[in-house]
């Protein structure tokens, strides 16, 4: 049932380390796509839009459609990512309707097709005091999308075309039920804010709505607890997967992508001692404790700006799973390494911080290369950094060829994945990928390996890292690889599972054996 738009396949997998530097995640549930047919009145006997209903006479479910439904019927101006006219409307920028209106904004977003990055950069432009409560608005809304798609189903009677008024529901559901005590607030103030979405013509609809919603709510959450995406908040054909590799840990796995994420923090041993680090944050009321080598786990997420020495690099954002990447490749000092999916470049600052590396970062994302460029910038380190398809076999002197004919001691494949080890962290990635789009990305990770193993000198190791749970874009694919490839042994392999203090990640550790 609920699903949005296929995301982008490329970077499929975002930086678990960079997206725990703006906030928060967790996830709801259904099959491929969004849910749609959300209905545009409140029952069939519904109020006009701009009109309360005050009674719903009866209600008609909606159909919940399958997942192209997501999608808007009606066009509608995509919101900018640069978040330049995203202009807060009059409200106080600490107020609730100032977090549901901005939430809503990045909400719809996703419900469009787009990341929730991408939508969160609507949060750029108006003041700090608006941010926290906003993000953390959006990122409930869609960890639990699949409930709250089941309950607007139910509330609603006719196709919700204006997406934004959507989200804002979504949104408002969300903050209802986190904040119980303060109901008729909620409803209030998401009736302030829908008066600054599409023309404040569905005031009427949102206060029925949520009205309606407070009148029926044990019913509809019996109704959502009855459905397994609802419930579980995650979409049918991801709960499958995990139930078939997980039989034991499925539930577990589940349930931890439906938290928040722990924030960790990544010393750069160049410029600081963990424990030395680990004081200072004590200093600054900040409790952390160690974690992997590099790592400090904090008890409590903080914004990067309170973080003692972050701008000058002695500190960066990282999961402690994404950590382990440096330690098991672990190159010797002066080795020449090429990452190959390196943006935004958490893994190759990470080496770099280790040893002096000749080390060159690529990726097919202009985009997001440059994100290594100002991360190195930041951390005082150094790297060559190239634009391109690291799926597409190369050969020293080709035209427009990138490599220079030297083969590499050490390679890093950080290949895009389904993401599936950091839905709490990206809790939109869940709703936007569909099944096919694991499948295309398997092509992508083979030919991958297949392009730059060539390009490693006999003697050197290939590091295999995605951040899936799923068996068929780990273990499975580097199986595949080693039948493909005589000259290659596996050294070490690591499964990690998103249940505690890290997310999920798989790494084989691949030998180039002549
Ligand atoms: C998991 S992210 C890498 C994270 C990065 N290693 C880090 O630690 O910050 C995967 C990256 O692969 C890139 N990518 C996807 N397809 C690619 C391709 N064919 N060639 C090179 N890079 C690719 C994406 O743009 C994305 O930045």
């Amino acid at each position: 049932m609920a699903s949005l738009r296929p995301a982008p396949s490329r970077a499929a997998s975002a930086d678990p380390a960079s997206a725990a530097a703006t906030v928060v995640p967790v996830a709801a549930n259904a099959s491929p796509s969004p849910r749609a047919g959300l209905a545009e009145g409140l029952n069939a006997s519904s109020a006009a839009p701009g009109q309360a209903q005050k009674t719903p006479q009866r209600r008609v479910r909606v159909a919940r459609a399958g997942a192209t439904d997501l999608a808007p019927a009606a066009p509608r101006k995509a919101a900018p990512a640069d978040g330049a006219s995203d202009a807060l409307p009059p409200f106080p920028p600490d107020s609730l309707a100032a977090s549901l209106w901005l939430a809503a904004r990045a909400v719809a977003a996703v419900l469009e097709g787009r990341s929730l990055d991408v939508g969160l950069a609507c949060l750029k432009a108006p003041p700090a005091a608006a941010r926290p409560a906003a993000q953390d608005a959006a990122y409930g809304a869609l960890r639990r999308f699949a409930w709250g798609d089941l309950i607007l189903a139910r509330l609603l009677s006719t196709p919700l075309k204006a997406i934004e008024v959507r989200a804002l529901l979504l949104v408002a559901l969300y903050r209802l039920e986190t904040r119980p005590e303060a109901a008729h607030t909620v409803v209030n103030q998401a009736v302030v804010a829908a008066a600054e979405l599409a023309g404040g013509a569905f005031r009427g609809l949102v206060n029925g709505v949520l009205r309606n919603y407070l009148r029926q709510r044990e019913s509809l959450l019996a109704a959502a607890a009855a459905d397994p995406e609802a419930a579980s908040q995650h979409p049918r054909w991801w709960l499958e997967k995990l139930q078939r590799a997980y039989p034991r840990e499925w539930q577990a796995i589940v349930a931890a992508g439906n938290t928040q994420p722990p924030m960790c923090l990544r010393v750069n041993r160049r410029l600081a001692g963990r424990d030395a680090y680990a004081a200072e944050l004590a200093e600054a009321g900040i409790e952390a404790r160690p974690v992997g080598v590099d790592g400090l786990l904090l008890a409590h997420p903080q914004a990067v700006e309170s973080l003692p020495g972050f701008a000058t690099g002695r500190v960066s954002v990282q999961d402690a799973g994404a950590q382990r990447a440096a330690q098991i490749l672990d190159p010797a000092p002066g080795a020449r390494v090429l990452d190959v999916c390196a943006a935004p470049g958490g893994k190759s600052a990470h080496l770099l911080e280790r040893a002096d590396l000749d080390l060159l970062a690529l990726d097919i994302d202009a985009a997001r290369l440059r994100r290594v460029d100002a991360t190195l910038a930041r951390l005082g380190l150094q790297a060559a950094t190239r634009v391109a398809d690291g799926s597409v076999p190369v050969r020293a002197g080709a035209a427009g060829s990138w490599w220079d004919g030297r083969p590499f001691d050490a390679i890093l494949v950080d290949a895009p994945c389904s993401a599936s080890g950091v839905v709490r962290r990206h809790p939109d990635a869940k709703w936007l990928r569909r099944i096919g789009d694991v499948r295309a990305l398997l092509g992508v990770q083979a030919a991958i390996l297949d392009a730059v193993w060539p390009l490693l000198r006999p003697g050197g190791k290939l590091l295999y890292a995605t951040c899936s749970v799923f068996p068929e874009e780990n273990g499975a694919q580097i199986d595949a690889f080693l039948h493909r490839h005589a000259d290659a042994g596996r050294e070490l392999e690591e499964r990690l599972l998103p249940l505690a203090e890290h997310d999920g990640f798989y790494y084989a550790l691949v030998r180039k054996t002549v």
